[in-house]
Formats: C-alpha cells, sequence, structure tokens
C-alpha cells in the first residue's frame, strides 16, 4: 500500500477475527493463517504446471515464474514478491477478498497495484472454481507484470476502464471481452510456435492443453473490434482463442482513444463466442466438437 491509499474506512469480521479493510477492498496477506493444505494445495497446482507449461507458455511467462521463485514451496508472500515487482516494473501486489467493483479494480490498475484474493481454493476445488482464486490471480496473472511492454498494457487498460466505467455499459462490455480475450485467454506466436499468455488458460491444467491441441476451437489473429464485439463465455472451455504477434502489437493496438471505437460498435451487433468471419485471419477453424449450448454472455 502507498501513502496515497485510503486508511482504513471499516473493519471486516472474518473468523480470523476483525481484519482491516480498506476503501479500496484491501486486506492484508493473511500469509500467518495459511494452513497446511492451503500450502499443500499451491504446491500441487504450481507443480503440475510448472512440468505442463514448458513448451506451451510462453518465454516471457515461464522467466516471470522463475524470477519470481513462485516454486519455492508454499504460498509465496506477497511482501517478498513486491521487493521483486517494485524494482523491476514499478507494480505492487495487493491482497483483496475477492471480486471487486469493477472501478475499484480499474483504479488498481491504474495505479500498478495488481488485486490478488489472499484465499486459496480447497483440493476438492483443484480443477475448477466459479471465481478467481489466489492461484489464479498469482501465477495466472503475476509472472508477466515483470514483461515492460505488459506492465505498461495493464496499467494502459486500467486507465481505459475508468474512461469506458464513465461513458457507460455498453462500453464496459466492449472493455471486459477485450480484456478476455487477451489478459486471460490470449495465445501469441512465437519464433517457437503458437503459445499461451492468457492467465485463465495457465492457471488451468485442462485448458493449457485444449487451447494449443484441441481441433475444436477456433484460433484466429488478433483485431481489436473484433476481440470487442465478440461474445465469450465464462465457464466453458474458449470457443475461440484470439493469437497475436507481440506484446508490443497488442500495446500498440489499443492506443488509440477508444471513444469512437465503443460507438461504432454500439451500432452493430455482437458477433457469437464460435463465429468465424471472412474477414478473419485464421490459424484453426475448429470443429466445434464438445461446445456447450450454453448462452454467451
Ligand atoms: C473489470 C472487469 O469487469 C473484470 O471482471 C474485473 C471485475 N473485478 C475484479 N476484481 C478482482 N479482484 N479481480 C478481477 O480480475 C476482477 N475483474
Ligand atoms: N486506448 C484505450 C485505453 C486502453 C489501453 C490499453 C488497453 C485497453 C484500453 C482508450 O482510449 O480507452
Ligand atoms: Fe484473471
Amino acid at each position: 500500500m502507498n501513502s496515497t491509499t485510503p486508511r482504513r474506512v471499516e473493519h471486516h469480521q472474518t473468523d480470523r477475527g476483525y481484519v482491516p479493510v480498506y476503501a479500496t477492498g484491501v486486506v492484508e496477506q493473511p500469509w500467518a493463517d495459511y494452513s497446511r493444505t492451503d500450502h499443500e494445495v499451491w504446491d500441487t497446482l504450481y507443480k503440475r504446471q510448472r512440468e505442463l507449461l514448458p513448451g506451451r507458455a510462453c518465454q516471457e511467462f515461464l522467466a516471470g515464474v522463475e524470477r519470481f521463485g513462485l516454486g519455492d514451496g508454499g504460498i509465496p508472500k506477497f511482501a517478498d514478491l513486491n521487493k521483486v515487482l517494485g524494482t523491476t516494473t514499478g507494480w505492487e501486489l495487493v491482497a483483496v477478498e475477492g471480486l471487486l467493483p469493477d472501478e475499484v479494480f480499474f483504479d488498481h490498475l491504474a495505479h500498478r497495484r495488481f488485486p490478488v484474493s489472499w484465499w486459496i481454493r480447497k483440493p476438492e476445488q483443484l480443477d475448477y472454481l466459479s471465481e478467481p482464486d489466489l492461484f489464479h490471480d498469482l501465477f495466472g496473472h503475476v509472472p508477466l507484470l515483470l514483461n515492460p511492454v505488459f506492465a505498461d498494457y495493464m496499467q494502459a487498460y486500467g486507465r481505459g476502464g475508468m474512461k469506458a466505467f464513465a461513458i457507460g455499459p455498453e462500453a464496459l462490455m466492449n472493455l471486459t471481452r477485450l480484456y478476455w480475450y487477451t489478459v486471460e485467454f490470449g495465445l501469441i506466436n512465437t519464433k517457437e510456435g503458437m503459445r499461451i499468455y492468457g492467465a485463465g488458460i495457465v492457471s488451468s491444467k485442462g485448458e493449457s492443453i485444449y487451447s494449443l491441441d484441441s481441433p475444436s476451437p477456433n484460433r484466429i489473429g488478433f483485431g481489436l473490434e473484433r476481440v470487442m464485439s465478440t461474445r465469450y463465455r465464462i465457464d466453458t472451455y474458449q470457443q475461440t482463442y484470439f493469437v497475436i504477434d507481440s506484446f508490443e502489437q497488442l500495446f500498440e493496438a489499443t492506443r488509440p482513444d477508444f471513444t469512437p471505437i465503443y460507438a461504432a460498435l454500439g451500432e452493430q451487433p455482437a458477433h457469437a463466442a464460435g463465429d468465424v468471419l471472412d474477414s478473419d485471419r485464421v490459424f484453426t477453424r475448429g470443429n466445434r466438437e464438445g461446445w456447450a449450448t450454453n448462452a454467451d454472455t
């Protein structure tokens, strides 16, 4: 927390007694309260992904995992990780209870603070849980914050979120799709081949395999308006993955003022998650096998 953070405004009753909750939803990481099971869940998830991701996740992600020493055993201390972040890209991890209101989330990103859930899933939730936990937020999102271009993209996204929030819900929906198809489920072309950088993929064993190997989903070249106008699912593997050529390309593509883009998108219907357009740069046209029929969001 830096000095500008609002002082504690209320206390939050938990099974550990009172935990200070700041206006920005930030709590202290209760590292001493993690159980042995919590640490074992971290170690199990870490080992599984550490074995699976070489050759699947992009080099920048794998380098970040090593740099932070996320596999040193047990749940990492945010204070230790912040020492590394603070001296590289100036980001800071803040522990939170869970999902934050959109504008609170954007404000954190706009100030280079990444919110990380302080709690980790239970052993029986190893393969699926409904909202982001410590493993998703920390293992999935934090390693790439050491990459300068990606770190700048995340802060710019936060600033854009504040702007979209002020414009209205349609703009916010368009912007959330951009986050979904890049930060959460993005793929990237590299010299070694197509690789993963999305946090939602690298933190999931099943999707780390499916996103690159399955013939079912489409894999389509990233386009800003294409992504912002495409619906997505929140409870199945993705039907379409969008592929960037570099983090620089992503950062440059999102540099223009989105205000006119939001206006233009508001005039046209959104694409379904599984659509393939004539204008698409198609790497894989999926065979759609196993696609659930539940509605897109
Ligand atoms: C902004 C966008 O709606 C997105 O779902 C946000 C909402 N609030 C969040 N809050 C937390 N703590 N972490 C997140 O990833 C998000 N995602
Ligand atoms: N350029 C976007 C802000 C943004 C930057 C990077 C990612 C996403 C959004 C805007 O004007 O709203
Ligand atoms: Fe996430």
